[in-house]
């Protein structure tokens, strides 16, 4: 590990004399110019932050350090016999710009698994909480409970140099991936499981471990948990829950902090929420045309009668993707390896084919094709993991990986206390009739 931790500090060194460099040749160099409408509407289109984990591109969707999901898929390592990548490889990707190995993956996976142990009191924190607590407050609250072994909260407290916050914060960000799908087994076991637990396997590796401790030996499942915490890991850092786990970590919190507070932001239903909703919205439909699969008619009127009583499709649009979402494709593509007659997953192709124009018809949507979320639910049940609730758990568990990196790299590089300029709707008024100074502060 120290070794990774030695290669990291390397080349952050060496993007913190360009970024040096680039603020004093074209620190003041304008990237673009904000619009009322931008300040009002969610910020779209606002170039705000340095997240250096992935990239998006409207119509391609996220590159990881350069690299397409298609192309993750086919150069990251794997385990013997398996065709989908290591998500420890994607960290590795994104920590250090560049595609690790075989050998250096499973370094990683072993790391992993020595730092697993997760504290009693964690469990006992879960436990307080009522069995019908939604299992992303027991997932947060749990988080929040494993604060207590942060080693850079300690360190602060303890009075370190600020040169050496990153590499507590690297600890930290290790540990918390560590533990994680520990945490997430056991609150899907309680809940579930009748509190019948599995403790973990050291020789699997991180992502088939987590399959095994909530109970799903097949191999099959592994492969899915394998590709599911690749492609979930992140998407660029304006995104609800990456932006929240990096504005909290600007204020020097530690990384199980930072990381809880992005975690309840991946609870809501326009993000992470969303892959929850999608199967709810399916069993719904089901339900209420007397179970069966539903027709593209029938389909098409229920997507209709959703947007009538004004709520939204789920798993449809996005905030910045203006295509089908490489990740919904991925996902797609090992249905069609694994399971393509798969009653669910053939609904979710109809939908596919029947949302997309209708919400194209609004006139106002900017994206109507899938997202992310409107496939991944369908494969989860298909292998018996039906407790939707749940879903969003996983999801946050991939999403440390991503998040998690950028902290490590926010610390490395010194970022500042993240506050923009908020103005009042009198100030606004104002501003627009010539009454008020923009400030540029
Ligand atoms: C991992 C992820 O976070 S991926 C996103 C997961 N979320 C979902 O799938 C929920 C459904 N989708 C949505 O609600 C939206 O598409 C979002 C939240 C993802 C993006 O929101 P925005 O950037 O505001 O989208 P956009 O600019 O296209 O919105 C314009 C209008 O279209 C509506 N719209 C957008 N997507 C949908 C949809 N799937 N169903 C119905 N209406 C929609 C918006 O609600 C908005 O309506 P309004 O003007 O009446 O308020
Ligand atoms: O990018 C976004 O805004 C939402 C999203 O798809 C993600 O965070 O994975």
């Amino acid at each position: 590990m120290v070794q990774i931790k030695d290669k990291f500090k390397v080349k952050a060194d060496e993007l913190n004399a360009t970024v040096k460099e680039i603020l004093k040749e074209h620190g003041s160099d304008k990237i673009g110019e904000v619009t009322v409408a931008q300040v009002y509407q969610g910020m779209r289109g606002i170039t705000g932050l340095v997240s250096e984990t992935s990239l998006l591109d409207a119509n391609e969707g996220i590159r990881f350090r350069g690299y397409s999901i298609p192309e993750l898929r086919e150069k990251l390592p794997k385990v013997n016999g398996g065709a989908e990548p290591l998500p420890e490889g994607l960290f590795y990707l994104m920590l250090i710009g560049e595609l690790p190995d075989t050998e250096q993956v499973q370094e990683l996976s072993g790391i992993l698994a020595r730092r697993s142990h997760v504290p009693n009191h964690v469990f006992a924190t879960i436990d307080a909480l009522p069995i019908n607590t939604h299992p992303m407050t027991m997932f947060t609250t749990g988080v929040l409970a494993l604060q207590t072994e942060s080693l850079f909260a300690k360190a602060y407290a303890d009075g370190i140099n600020k040169k050496e916050y990153w590499g507590y914060m690297y600890e930290d960000a290790l540990n918390l991936i560590a533990r994680l799908p520990r945490v997430a087994a056991y609150i899907y076991r309680r809940k579930y499981k009748n509190n019948y637990h599995i403790q973990p396997n050291g020789m699997l590796d991180w992502a088939g471990n987590f399959a095994h401790m909530l109970g799903y030996e097949d191999e099959g499942f592994k492969e899915l948990m394998r590709l599911y915490m690749t492609i979930h890991a992140d998407h660029e850092g304006g995104n609800v829950s990456a932006h929240t786990t990096h504005l909290v970590g600007s204020a020097l919190s530690d990384a199980y902090l930072s990381f809880a507070a992005g975690m309840t932001g991946l609870a809501g239903p326009l993000h992470g929420l969303a892959n929850q909703e999608v199967i709810k919205w399916i069993l719904a439909m089901q339900q209420e045309l007397g179970g069966g699969t539903p027709t593209k008619e029938q389909i098409a009127a229920y997507v209709r009668k959703t947007l009538a009583d004004g709520k939204v499709v789920p798993g449809y649009g996005h905030a910045v993707l203006r295509k089908t979402d490489p990740r919904f494709t991925a996902q797609m593509e090992f249905a069609k390896k694994h399971l393509p007659d798969d009653a669910l997953v053939n609904i979710v192709w109809n939908v596919y084919e029947t949302v997309p124009p209708i919400l194209q018809e609004l006139g106002k949507v900017k994206n109507p094709w899938p997202n992310v979320d409107a496939h991944s639910g369908a494969l989860l049940v298909h292998y018996g993991l039906v407790e939707y609730e749940f879903y969003t758990v996983l999801f946050g568990v991939s999403r440390a990986l991503g998040v998690l990196a950028s902290l490590c790299w926010d610390r490395v590089m010194g970022q500042p206390l993240e506050r923009p300029k908020s103005v009042t709707s009198e100030w606004m008024q104002l501003f627009v009739t010539g009454k008020a100074e923009a400030s540029a502060e």
